[in-house]
């Protein structure tokens, strides 16, 4: 076989809600390589959907760590098997969902920096965590916390004002308030805990990688302006915390040379640099060079609103991160839990679960949908904080079902009019020259862009809509 061309190049990664995707960009910026691993599809004894484990109490969302770590070996085993040359990665960094947290177990350092390159990932980290299904970012369970949090520190504002947001469920802070009330020995027996970016950098570090402050800052913990733990929110949290955190890095820094594992196991060069993993939004906002002023919305498991700020403008909806790519700067998100789990359970009950019927319906409709209108929040919904579907006639009349193509169009409008009005509430306005940038699996279905050019073209300026691949997507008026 003709030897493969080296290609010097870095990788990038993420750990999302529902797979492991791995990109290897070359020095022009080409990605050559990308592939992934869905967790319900191809690590099926996990059980999960979408990605997770709903308990029974309906608020209780949680994921297995050892999931996540195996679609890591997965995924190495797929390149290698690939002819993928390792030899040129010249660094590797990534993103994480943001909010879910890792407990790694006492002892668990010196198993990660002694990897044996003959074996898995999965069959040595098997005993190194105190939990074994870690709380992820759908959780809504700890409101007792986030009241208790709130409490200690002056009230919602306050908080909001200290870490960037009111005490949120799936902020990481209360999660862990949660495990150390409810599970004190797995507490105890914690040496170090990561958010699921810092997880899995570690993975790659061969150490406990650092928190970075951007996805620091969705925790409820970190003082957003000084950028460092705040001792209040630790202390109402649980005790001795700050150390099985570490000190939070910059969002671009680098962590350290790859673990020796992944040379000897792949071929990685030993100076292959691991830079800090941050949230998925953060590094959403980061990937696409968001400017001052533009937009971006990823329609993702979640769907999010996110945009750069110079300065912080803290209230009690919507949150304040720091910015991953000028520590000096800042970004707003707001966050919408019914995103794409939403969009697809409509497509299975309205469109016979094909996205061209969901387009065909939408195509086939007008803007304004007749003066019907929808909210679809099947899980307790984040912005705001409700739960339902709640469907109005044009007359105004709450109505208990439309016909498929109206339900249709009525979810994704009611779905992009909710996202223009928080933001709105927020102060976000679209300018002259605002762009707004899709990005997100959604993002593909141009329909459905189209319609959020529509509903964001309801404003006089009518700002530039672009797709995840940057080609400016045209909104209908219809
Ligand atoms: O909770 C969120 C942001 O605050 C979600 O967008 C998660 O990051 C999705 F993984």
């Amino acid at each position: 076989m003709a030897e493969r061309a080296a290609r010097r190049c870095c990788l990038g990664w993420d750990f999302s809600t529902q797979q492991v995707k791995v990109v290897a960009v070359d020095a022009e910026l080409s990605v050559f390589y990308e592939d992934s691993v869905q967790f319900d599809r191809d690590l099926v004894e996990f059980g999960t959907q979408g990605g997770v484990h709903v308990h029974k109490d309906g608020l209780t969302v949680t994921s297995p760590v050892l999931m996540w770590v195996q679609a890591l070996d997965i995924i190495l085993e797929k390149m290698k098997a690939s002819g993928f040359d390792f030899s040129q990665v010249l660094a590797l960094s990534g993103a994480g969902q943001q909010h879910g947290s890792v407990y790694w177990k006492t002892g668990a350092s010196q198993v990660l920096t002694s990897l044996s390159p003959d074996l898995p990932l999965r069959e040595q980290l098997q005993a190194c965590f105190s939990i074994s299904n870690c709380p992820v970012w759908m959780d809504s369970s700890t409101a007792a916390q986030c009241r208790q949090l709130e409490a200690a520190v002056g009230g919602a504002q306050a908080l909001s004002r200290l870490t960037g947001s009111r005490a949120y469920e799936r902020f990481t802070g209360n999660q862990i308030a949660k495990i150390y009330q409810q599970n004190p020995e797995a507490y105890s027996h914690t040496e170090r805990i990561s958010l699921v970016s810092s997880f899995a950098a570690s993975l790659f570090l061969g150490s406990y990688s650092p928190v970075d402050y951007s996805d620091g800052s969705g925790m409820n913990l970190l003082q957003i302006q000084d950028k460092v733990w705040s001792q209040a929110c630790l202390g109402a949290c649980a005790p001795r915390l700050e150390e099985k955190l570490g000190r939070p890095v910059p969002s671009c820094s680098v962590v350290g040379p790859i673990s020796s594992y992944f040379v000897q196991r792949y071929g990685f060069p030993p100076g292959c640099k691991v830079v800090a993993f941050t949230g998925d939004n953060p590094a959403s906002l980061a990937g696409m060079r968001l400017e001052e002023g533009d937009i971006a919305v990823s329609l993702g498991t979640s769907d999010t609103l996110f945009l750069w700020l110079q300065e912080p403008t803290p209230a009690l909806e919507g949150h304040i991160f720091c910015n991953p790519v000028d520590p000096q700067h800042y970004m707003a998100l707001l966050c919408f839990k019914n995103g794409s789990l939403m969009r697809e359970k409509i497509r299975d009950e309205s469109a016979s679960g094909s996205w061209s019927e969901f387009s065909k319906a939408l195509q086939s409709t007008e803007m304004g949908n007749g003066g019907n209108l929808g909210f679809y929040f099947d899980v307790m919904e984040i912005t705001p904080e409700i739960i339902g579907r709640h469907r109005f006639s044009a007359e105004n009349r709450e109505v208990s079902a439309f016909p498929r193509e109206v339900e249709i169009r009525a979810l994704i409008e009611g779905q992009f009019m909710a996202k223009k009005i928080h933001a709105e509430a927020l102060g976000y306005r679209v300018m002259p020259k605002t762009k707004i940038l899709a990005t997100g699996g959604a993002s593909h279905n141009r329909d459905i862009l189209q319609r959020w050019g529509a509903v964001s073209s309801f404003s006089p300026r009518k700002p530039a809509l672009y797709s995840s691949h940057g080609e400016q997507v045209q909104s209908y008026t219809q």
